[in-house]
């Protein structure tokens, strides 16, 4: 970095040396847009029902919506990241984390320069987006805030255990995704062209969070630059299958160096014609630099957010729109990686001319496989817990994909997921115990409030006591009741019985002393 940047590397250093890392958050159940009409704490809070339909027009979940932020979530709020609706700066001491509106989803706690990838996704509603490197899900979770619940989510994650942890992330934050756990390259031959925007926020050697992370320093060799620019361009490859002809593709990365960052870019618009989209200049957002790769101007499309520049942490942006028709190089080749000092790209490339558009999409229906007259039980139950729980639901629901005693949402009708390893379809809506069943605990956290019948708005005190696993001396309706706190964000499931609610949070998650 000295070397390319002259003089300007003692400013990084510094930044680097001497700055703390800067932290954030994003609310992703409340929104402030609104919050002027709430400037009367003794104002009613909005009707749920209302407040969905404003937000979302014939969609069943409810991601953000209009409310009273608690004073002590408010209080913590620093000034708001530009380029992030509902984005704020944070204190670096923050112990947000820490508090019931955590743990019911009501935030995500992220970088503030990792918020610069899902803005510049631009994911809209109705649009199929694929996060192809999701976990933890930081930026899955910001798309589908995007998204409003309309369109096809799906979040891919290829680490086993990490994918466990996006699917517990994207349960908590109510996000109704697909979670697969799957290749790239699998993917690309499963789904060609099926998606409008493919996000790659690939795995890198994470020089940008050198000053917030002990283990990204540890783990950063010389050779790691290269190692995993030859990873990027292989994950690239297979993601430009993805997208349909004419669609986008997000490339992102959380380190400094050009070998992965303006040298990958400019190799995908070599390899593919790809072709790089112009992206907002925030404030403390820097152009790519051409001159460290191959000298095509359109470089300077891409996004730089230096530490020393700009308040977050080192990260790189590139946005692609992808040609109607795409060449391949027919060998696996992924091209040579770059040194440091740019040199130029050999132009000669033998092409495999694709021709996307004559494959198509595959419909089907939904899978047949699994089938048997205990799921046919299950489903009975389930159309009776459905009228027990709901004045009206999505179509979808009448028919769940059963999978190891559990009911799920099914995948999208034309998003085939035969023989992929899917860990969840959609929402998980409801669970099997014994002979019995209940909601799932991510419906509680996904659902639509205007569709429940029984709803019970808890004190921050209750839903402290219910986090914990406690059961609430309150009396209510009996049977399933959907929980909720600081005005409709979700807890979870109690059952009434005479004289209190019994608790059905899930062990696993329970966490006691939490703050409100
Ligand atoms: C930068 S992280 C993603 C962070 C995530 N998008 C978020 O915002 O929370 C990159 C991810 O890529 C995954 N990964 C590693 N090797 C991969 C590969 N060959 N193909 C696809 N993903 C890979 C890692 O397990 C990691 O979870």
């Amino acid at each position: 970095m000295e070397y390319l940047l002259g003089d300007e590397w003692r400013s990084l250093r510094t930044a680097m040396e001497t700055k703390p890392a800067l932290r954030g958050l994003r609310l992703h159940r409340w929104t402030i847009e609104d919050d002027s009409q709430f400037a009367n704490p003794a104002a009613n809070l909005p009707d749920v029902p209302a407040v969905v339909n404003h937000l979302r027009s014939d969609d069943l979940y409810a991601i953000a919506h209009p409310a009273l932020l608690p004073h002590f979530i408010k209080e913590q709020l620093g000034k708001p990241v530009p380029w992030m609706d509902d984005g704020f700066y944070i204190d670096v001491d923050s112990n947000l984390g820490k508090t019931i509106y955590h743990d019911a989803g009501a935030f995500y706690i992220q970088e503030p320069s990792a918020m610069a990838v899902a803005s510049a996704v631009q994911a809209r509603p109705g649009e199929r987006v694929l996060d192809l490197c999701a976990a933890p899900g930081g930026k899955t979770t910001a798309l589908a805030r995007s998204l409003r619940g309309q369109g096809v989510l799906v979040a891919n994650e290829i680490h086993p255990v990490r994918v466990t942890i996006l699917a517990q992330n994207l349960e908590r934050l109510g996000v109704p995704a697909v979670v697969v756990n799957e290749s790239p390259e699998r993917l690309a031959h499963a789904w060609p062209e099926y998606f409008d925007v493919v996000l790659v926020d690939a795995p890198c050697s994470g020089e940008g969070m050198f000053r917030k992370d002990d283990t990204a320093r540890a783990e950063w060799t010389p050779d790691a630059p290269k190692v995993c620019a030859l990873r990027q361009r292989d994950i690239l490859r297979n993601a430009v299958q993805l997208v349909r002809p004419g669609g986008r593709l997000v490339y992102s990365t959380c380190t400094l160096n050009p070998i992965e960052n303006e040298q990958v870019a400019a190799w995908a618009v070599q390899e593919f014609g790809l072709i790089l989209q112009p992206l907002p200049d925030w404030p403390g957002w820097s152009s790519g630099r051409p001159e460290w790769a191959d000298d095509n101007p359109d470089v300077a499309l891409t996004r730089r957010l230096w530490p020393h520049l700009g308040e977050g942490e080192g990260h790189f942006v590139a946005a692609f729109r992808v040609p109607n028709q795409i060449e391949l190089n027919p060998s696996t080749g992924l091209g040579a990686v770059q040194d440091v000092k740019p040199s130029n790209f050999d132009g000669g490339r033998r092409a495999l001319v694709m021709d996307r558009r004559a494959r198509g999409n595959r419909e089907n229906g939904p899978s047949k496989k699994g089938r048997s007259a205990g799921n046919d039980q299950a489903v009975t139950m389930w159309y009776g817990l459905m009228d027990d729980l709901f004045t009206d639901h999505p179509a979808a629901w009448n028919t769940p994909v059963i999978r190891k005693g559990l009911l799920f949402e099914p995948a999208p009708p034309d998003l085939d997921t035969t023989g992929l390893k899917v860990l969840r379809t959609g929402v998980c809506l409801a669970e099997l115990i014994g002979q019995r069943l209940g909601p799932h605990h991510s419906l509680a956290m996904a659902v639509n409030p205007g569709i429940l019948r029984k709803r019970v708005e808890l004190s921050a005190d209750e839903a402290t006591a219910y986090m914990a696993g406690n059961t609430l001396d309150r009396p209510t309706e009996s049977g399933w009741n959907w929980l909720s706190t600081a005005g409709s964000i979700p807890v979870g499931w109690g059952k009434g019985v005479p004289g209190r609610v019994n608790n059905a949070y899930p062990r696993g998650l329970r966490r006691s002393g939490l703050l409100t």
